[in-house]
């Protein structure tokens, strides 16, 4: 039953109906007892979830399934402003889990819908960014402000969210149109600093109330690099699946020794404790393991010219790394990786890639000379294809040379 909260039900405005909105955040807000309704782009998605009122969730791992009913939603087209606009004037919480490269073109929409709150006497309106990019709140307030022609701080408040949730697009007997397919791990960290109003009362938000950027780095720095790495490791072996390539001893070695080096340089720049974040590692390798969730290297690397932005999981990593003063010998064999994928992408040919990387990663300083170097052997042993033991050869031939601490 929905909660009925001051004589009425909360409701939830969801962007995008994809993986996350559907195996993550609409479930969190009807577990609580809001109603949910998306937007989205997709015609037929947004027909079968509005026409049928609910979809068929699965949580996966390798002991079982568990299925659940996700309801009562409802949907609409993103070119249905009208009716989006309202649906945001009724709506106590909205988030968007769009895609990075979608969320500035939420805003004419968006616009809309504070137009119209304004117009009914209602509150500022808080928003969950649950997208995979750095500073997705600055990104969207700038396109905000654009499109509604001046400052909308007071109107809005946009609140940075560390998704850790992992879902795949569904396949084999999940891969229904509404369907979804999640692992058990169900936790969303939100900066609550953010936020205009209240924290909301729903289970599995975990309002973090100062220093939230530290989230935001170990997921990106840690979880994502590591994700990431492993699966352009995966491509080397030719192994399609996260949990093939997290079995195979080689893979694990390295992703391991690149995630315990961005734990640390998370430790000492935010001051987390290190033990919590080795645990953190660990689990999340234990996570990697879900055959049942069958999520792919393909989903897992795809984008490499996003991913290898200097903002982003690799080069991001590598630079926060050198900011802490830790060894990054093993990030540095994860952005040589991402430098060869890159190599594959039109507009990439290796002289573009090798401008790119020294133009991020290098300034003129003794100890990059020593970094410059590495990186430049690990990417000619991958270029190669040499075995994967040679690059461990290679990063332990450095450990004792002065510029690695
Ligand atoms: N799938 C995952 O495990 C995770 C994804 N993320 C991040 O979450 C965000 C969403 O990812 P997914 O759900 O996996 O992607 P997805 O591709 O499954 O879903 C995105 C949905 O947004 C819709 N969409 C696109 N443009 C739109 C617009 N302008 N207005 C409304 N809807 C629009 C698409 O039609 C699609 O249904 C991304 O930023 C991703 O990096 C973060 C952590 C985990
Ligand atoms: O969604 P992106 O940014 O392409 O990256 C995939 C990443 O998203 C996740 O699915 C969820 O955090 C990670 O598992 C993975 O590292």
């Amino acid at each position: 039953m929905p909660e009925q909260a001051a004589g009425r039900t909360r409701r939830a405005v969801v962007f995008g109906a994809g993986a996350v909105g559907r195996g993550f955040i609409a479930p969190l807000f009807s577990a609580a007892g809001w109603h949910v309704t998306f937007v989205d782009v997709m015609d037929a998605l947004v027909s079968r979830l509005d026409g049928e009122g609910g979809y068929q969730q699965v949580t996966v791992d390798n002991r079982g399934r568990r299925a659940a009913t996700i309801s009562p939603v409802a949907a609409l087209h993103l070119r249905n402003s009208a009716a989006v606009a309202a649906a945001l004037c009724e709506a106590d919480m909205a988030a968007t889990c769009v895609g990075a490269a979608h969320l500035p073109g939420l805003a004419p929409v968006l616009a809309e819908g504070l137009r119209a709150r304004q117009r009914a006497g209602r509150g500022a309106l808080d928003m969950l960014l649950c997208e995979n990019l750095h500073d997705a709140p600055g990104v969207l307030r700038r396109a905000l402000d654009a499109a509604h022609g001046g400052d909308t701080t007071s109107l809005v408040g946009l609140s940075a969210t560390s998704i850790g949730r992992m879902i795949p697009r569904a396949s084999g007997e999940d891969a229904d149109l509404t369907g979804v397919a999640v692992e058990p791990y169900a936790q969303l960290p939100y900066d609550a600093a953010a936020l205009r109003g209240n924290a909301p009362d729903v289970p599995g938000l975990v309002p973090i109330r100062e220093n939230f950027e530290a989230y935001a780095d170990r997921k990106l720095y840690v979880h994502n690099m590591g994700h990431c790495m492993l699966a352009y490791l995966a491509h080397r072996k030719s192994l399609r699946y996260v949990w093939e390539a997290v079995a195979d001893l080689e893979l694990r070695y390295l992703v391991r020794a690149a995630m315990l080096e961005s734990a640390a340089a998370v430790s000492r720049v935010h001051g987390m404790e290190p033990g919590p974040l080795q645990h953190h590692v660990n689990d999340l390798l234990h996570r990697f393991t879900n055959r049942e969730l069958g999520d792919t290297a393909q989903r897992v690397g795809q984008d490499p010219v996003r991913k290898m932005q200097p903002d982003d999981r690799l080069i991001g990593a590598y630079l926060l790394c050198k900011r802490a003063q830790v060894p990054f010998l093993h990030v540095s064999l994860g952005v040589a990786l991402g430098a060869h994928q890159l190599e594959t992408e039109a507009g990439w040919p290796a002289s573009e890639v090798e401008a790119h990387l020294e133009r991020h990663l290098f300034q003129d300083s003794e100890r990059d000379d020593g970094a410059r170097r590495l990186l430049a052997d690990q990417l000619q042993l991958v270029r190669e294809g040499a075995p994967l033991v040679e690059q461990i050869a290679r990063i332990d031939a450095e450990y004792l040379e002065p510029w690695v601490v």
